[in-house]
């Protein structure tokens, strides 16, 4: 079990930007399970995506992968040979971790870990590409470029898991589900003050997306089908799917 997420408790005199640092790596798996409803369900579902679109001899993507929760639920469930799985971040702090979770285990499919930016990386013969909660983080104008590179690396019958935090087209159903999160993490032990100085933090960096403007970028990228499959609150996933078979 990781550290508990107590990075905001006391009073910060001057908030500055949100940052994948150090401190918020040690305690990463307390706060996002406590601050992103169904994030658990969510990665097991990867695995259940894995096991249907992994293909022999192909690889999968998890991009902006902080500790590896993602790659290790595919991992355990790829049940074809030659596979190979490419996890990236490009936090220092994470990308260490997370090499030492990967390791803590074994299994057949190898895993390389990854310190890059994932505007910048080249995406082949992938069958399953993850985005768990990190298309968010980059600047709107790079989130196109990004998708459309995952389209062009994909194989016919590929997927793209995309799951964000989402704003709502409809201000009463955003105002709703803005304030079941903000519930859910009081009920899961964070204080006001904790709540408003990371909601600050965040403010400048992870700006989100409907789940129509998701659908448009994806549709844009080439994806011929795509469908929210999961949802919490403000919360949720898509899975984009590239058409032909595998
Ligand atoms: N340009 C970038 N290049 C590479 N990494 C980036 C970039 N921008 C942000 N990141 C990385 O994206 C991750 C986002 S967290 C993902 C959770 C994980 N997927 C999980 O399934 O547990 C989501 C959250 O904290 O809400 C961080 O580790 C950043 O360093
Ligand atoms: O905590 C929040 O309010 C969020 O939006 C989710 C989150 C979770 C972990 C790091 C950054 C954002």
């Amino acid at each position: 079990m990781s550290d508990r997420d107590t990075l905001f408790s006391a009073p910060i005199a001057s908030l500055g930007d949100w940052t994948f640092d150090e401190r918020v790596a040690e305690v990463f798996p307390d706060m996002i399970q406590r601050s992103v409803p169904g994030y658990s369900n969510i990665i097991s579902m990867i695995g259940m995506l894995a096991e249907r679109f992994v293909q022999p001899g192909t690889q999968v993507y998890d991009l902006g992968c902080s500790l590896g929760a993602a790659t290790l639920s595919v991992r355990r469930n790829i049940r074809q040979d030659g596979c190979k799985i490419i996890a990236i971040d490009n936090s220092p702090a994470m990308v260490e971790r997370c090499r030492r979770h990967i390791d803590a285990w074994k299994a057949p499919t190898p895993v390389e870990v990854v310190e890059g930016d994932i505007r910048h990386v080249e995406i082949k013969n992938a069958s399953l590409v993850v985005l768990n909660f990190t298309l968010q983080f980059l600047e709107p104008d790079d989130r196109q470029l990004l998708l459309n590179n995952i389209y062009q690396g994909l194989n016919p019958g590929g997927a793209l898991v995309l799951s964000e935090k989402f704003s709502f087209e409809d201000a009463a159903v955003g105002e709703l589900l803005f304030n079941m999160h903000h519930d859910f993490k009081r009920a899961n032990g964070y204080s006001e003050l904790e709540i408003s100085q990371k909601r600050s933090m965040l403010e400048n960096v992870m700006l989100t997306d409907s789940v129509e403007a998701h659908k448009a970028r994806l549709q844009k990228a080439g994806f011929e089908h795509s469908e929210l499959w999961f949802q919490c609150f403000n919360f949720g996933s898509l899975v984009a799917l590239k058409g032909g078979t595998a």
